[in-house]
């Protein structure tokens, strides 16, 4: 198949996600059960131009004047792939399976459809309705950071100091154009295919052996902020599968005791092997058991606790586009009930004079600096540890440029520093 009938094919797509009110992974999946003819390059090559329509909706439908799935699908390929009129014109009379010819009004947006007087949700491809919620935190800057959300994400792996240095690391993964990340540094950044896709790391010698982990170098700037240290009680309070125990565990060197909580026992399940292949001995995963408290041997004894909280991602734009169309009010809500209740289970584990940790992936200030905010409020024994010497005394000097407003935390994100969009704060308790 080519480029024409892998737009066809995106075209269809995006229609039945809009009619059915599928998420993209779901009607992809239709899609190739109804067509089994078409090869996994194929498949993966409609998907890409899928995402990247989805990356850049409100751009491509303004440039297009249309936000049909026909536009989106020829926005992307004009917007984002760079493909002129004569190109689609040239592509679409090759192939028996292409889209209906480019109408003179495609072929004029082609050519003259531009940004100019376009606001900032639209220059940063987001919903709207977040508009005032991002201009809280970016300001001016909003529709550029956004932006910048909308491209693809690299591939990156974290090495496992617990197995290998990063020298080491970057020779066994050297075939696939391994180098290092700008900032972390056990971050190593893989290239991309064509398609978007990265090579399947998992299946190499130095993943099996733990040498390397798949961890985007956003979380593992989280992590080492935290600074989890040898000897040291740590409590992964939100472990889910483990890519933040797993971090700090590094940061431990198998010295002292890191303790994985999640109240999903399933999300736990893969740390069990995972732990193992990294080479971890002082991890022990506490999995819910019904109503009882399974941490309540470890109530204020802990030197670090770590809250990874759930969510509403939108510092992941970059992996999940379709996840930013589908978000609705109401889950910010849901999602700070969560914040507040995990944040509160946490207090009390954390001994006299320990730290605690907040972590989100997203970028919206209601799920960090205010759940902060409003925990110091009903938690006064814990006192801000400001973020710009957190990273400093973290040996990450470079980030304390993005600490926000009161200080709080920092924030990361794509345009600032290559990564997924990232909070993380600090907090003490009175000793
Ligand atoms: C962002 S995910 C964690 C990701 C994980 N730390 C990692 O790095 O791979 C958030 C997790 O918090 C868990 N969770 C939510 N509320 C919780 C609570 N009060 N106590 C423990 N776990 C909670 C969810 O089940 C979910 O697995």
């Amino acid at each position: 198949m080519k480029t024409a009938a892998h737009a066809a094919a995106a075209i269809e797509v995006l229609a039945e996600m809009a009619s059915a009110r599928r998420p993209a992974s779901d009607a992809l999946k239709n899609w190739g059960t109804a067509h089994r003819f078409a090869g996994s390059r194929d498949r993966a090559g409609i998907a890409s131009l899928v995402y990247d329509a989805l990356r850049h909706r409100a751009s491509i439908a303004w440039r297009m004047g249309d936000d049909s799935p026909r536009a989106l699908v020829l926005g992307a390929l004009a917007f984002v792939r760079g493909k002129n009129a004569e190109y689609m014109a040239a592509a679409i009379a090759d192939s028996p399976h292409a889209p209906e010819p480019l109408t003179e009004a495609e072929q004029h947006a082609f050519i003259h459809g531009t940004l100019d007087g376009a606001p900032e949700w639209v220059r940063g491809d987001y919903p709207e309705w977040l508009d005032s919620h991002f201009a809280r935190v970016f300001g001016e800057e909003r529709g550029a950071e956004l932006s910048a959300m909308a491209e693809r994400a690299p591939l990156d792996l974290r090495v496992n100091v617990l197995k290998a240095d990063r020298e080491q690391a970057l020779k066994a993964l050297d075939h696939l154009g391994a180098s290092e990340t700008p900032i972390s540094p056990l971050g190593i950044r893989i290239n991309l295919l064509d398609d978007g896709r990265g090579p399947p790391v998992q299946s190499e010698p130095a993943f099996l052996k733990g040498l390397v982990e798949v961890q985007d170098e956003g979380s593992q700037l989280a992590a080492m902020i935290a600074a989890a240290a040898p000897g040291e009680q740590v409590i992964d309070l939100c472990a889910g599968a483990g890519g933040k125990t797993l971090a700090l565990s590094g940061g431990m060197n198998n010295r002292g005791q890191l303790f994985a909580y999640d109240r999903d026992i399933r999300r736990l399940a893969p740390l069990h092997e995972r732990a193992e292949r990294a080479g971890v001995r002082n991890l022990q995963v506490r999995s819910p058991r019904g109503q009882q408290d399974v941490m309540a041997d470890l109530v204020g004894k802990a030197d670090l606790v770590l809250v990874d909280a759930p969510c509403t991602g939108t510092g992941t734009w970059r992996r999940n586009p379709d996840a930013k169309w589908r978000l609705r009010p109401g889950s910010i809500e849901v999602r700070q009930n969560e914040q507040d209740a995990a944040l509160a289970d946490a207090a009390r584990l954390v001994k006299p004079g320990g730290r605690l940790a907040y972590i989100t992936c997203s970028l919206l200030p209601e799920e960090n600096d205010d759940r902060l905010a409003s925990f110091r409020t009903t938690h006064p024994e814990f006192t801000t540890l400001p973020a710009q010497e957190a990273a400093i005394t973290a040996g990450l000097p470079a980030l304390a440029a993005y600490a926000n407003a009161d200080g709080s935390g920092l924030v990361l994100t794509p345009k600032r520093t290559g990564t997924d969009g990232f909070f993380v704060g600090l907090m003490r308790k009175a000793g």
